[in-house]
């Protein structure tokens, strides 16, 4: 089967205009392993359209992140949302910096780029890779296909809180989630229209209603709603900790499912190493509107204790490449992509996270080498 992707949702796939289409991709290495796999991604990328010759994309490398922080006081210059709208895509590495708190840096650059671009629903698939194996003891590549659909622009995200009497006995601080009709039903309809999309049709919606009864009591009820308008889709509730047990005991009674955004951002973390390493994992944050251009990135941050070690896994990257050329609407190549991922992976070349023993740098050279192999061949046989 083909690679759990964003392509048939929402019938939102991107139609690749006629002729020889150039995609403006806005490259955001930032923090960390950022920068180390996001130019591996560029590397596999510009191969790509190289030997395809269908289609180019043109980058331009924003240096947005925690250097600039430092320089400027913030992450993000004052019409970065201007300049973003400026390109098809975003490519994203990770931020975060040991010298700075993480909210900050997260607040300061992911979700101020995620949150005003409307980006709600993020899409990350997971899927046991060939020539990669799960942890589980008897999980076939069969047993684990997913897609977890996180809610992308609220919920436990909402940034409603506040800390007051900070250094006294009585200080006080809140972090108070926000559901918003709009927001649940619009992620509800995003994910029953994914799990459709899916051979299954199968959804599990991810609650803690028992325990938290306002929001997550609403975000069942909005699930109940809209069902209805999905007749042809299996649909069942999970309490989030029960799911987690779930992942690791009965993965094949799984197909998509959705969460809020922090259970989500749990389980898709979860989910990862189930299918062999954080190192794989992508993401897609969409906006299904296409009012704003959509931003992709591997699941993991910016991996301090391996940082500059050239040692990081790119294949995340890779993936989150391909669900990008996917939402451009070049399928084909998205395709072509995974499938010499794939080779690479079952030929043995892969990082240590995998249980390998090679470099960032012999991963990607050996992924643009397949490539290379894989068109040409593909042109001898006039495919
Ligand atoms: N979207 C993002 O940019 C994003 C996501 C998660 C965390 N973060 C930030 O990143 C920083 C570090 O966070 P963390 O340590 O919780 O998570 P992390 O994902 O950076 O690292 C967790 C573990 O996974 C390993 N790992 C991650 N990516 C890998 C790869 N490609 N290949 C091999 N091993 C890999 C790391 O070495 C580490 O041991 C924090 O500042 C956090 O806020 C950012
Ligand atoms: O919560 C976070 O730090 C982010 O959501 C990050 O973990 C991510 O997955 O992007
Ligand atoms: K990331
Ligand atoms: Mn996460």
């Amino acid at each position: 089967m083909s690679p759990a992707t964003v392509t048939e949702q929402n019938g939102t796939e991107g139609i690749a205009p006629p002729g020889r289409p150039t995609y403006k991709i806005a490259s955001i290495p930032a923090d960390g392993i950022g920068p180390e796999v996001i130019s591996a991604g560029i590397q596999v990328l510009e191969t790509l359209t190289k030997e395809l010759d269908t289609f180019g994309l043109e980058f331009g490398h924003l240096d947005w992140g925690s250097a600039y922080y430092r320089k400027n006081g913030q992450y993000l210059p004052d019409n970065a949302l201007d300049i973003l709208k400026g390109y098809n895509a975003i490519l994203f590495g990770a931020v975060g910096d040991p010298e700075i708190p993480d909210h900050i840096s997260l607040w300061g650059l992911r979700l101020a780029i995620c949150q005003p671009l409307q980006q709600y629903a993020n899409v990350r698939p997971t899927r046991i890779l060939r020539g990669t194996s799960s942890p589980l003891r008897s999980c076939s590549r069969r047993d684990l296909d997913w897609v977890i659909v996180r809610e992308n622009s609220e919920g436990e995200y909402a940034g409603h809180g506040g800390t007051s009497h900070l250094n006294e006995a009585w200080s006080v601080a809140t972090e108070v989630s926000i559901f918003t009709r709009h927001g649940v039903e619009r992620i509800m309809r995003f994910a029953f229209e994914t799990a459709r999309s899916r051979p299954r049709k199968r959804l599990t919606v991810v609650t803690k209603s028992n325990a938290q009864r306002n929001g997550m009591v609403f975000w069942d009820l909005c699930a109940s709603k809209i069902a209805a308008e999905f007749p042809d889709v299996e649909w069942d509730k999970m309490l989030v900790d029960a799911m987690t047990t779930r992942m690791v005991l009965h993965p094949e009674t799984i197909d998509t499912v959705v969460a809020t955004n922090l259970h989500a951002d749990i389980l898709s973390d979860l989910a990862a190493a189930l299918a062999g390493s954080i190192g794989i994992a992508p993401t897609s944050n969409l906006d299904p509107t296409r009012a704003n251009p959509s931003m992709f990135e591997p699941i993991h941050g910016s991996a301090f204790d391996i940082t500059g070690k050239g040692v990081a896994n790119p294949v995340g990257t890779f993936w989150s490449s391909a669900e990008m050329l996917r939402w451009l609407g070049q399928g084909e190549a998205a395709d072509l992509l995974m499938e010499s991922v794939e080779n690479v992976l079952e030929g043995g070349v892969k990082t240590l996270d995998l249980g390998g023993k090679n470099t960032t740098k012999e991963v990607t050279d050996k992924v643009c080498g397949e490539i290379e192999r894989l068109i040409k061949s593909k042109k001898e046989r006039g495919i």
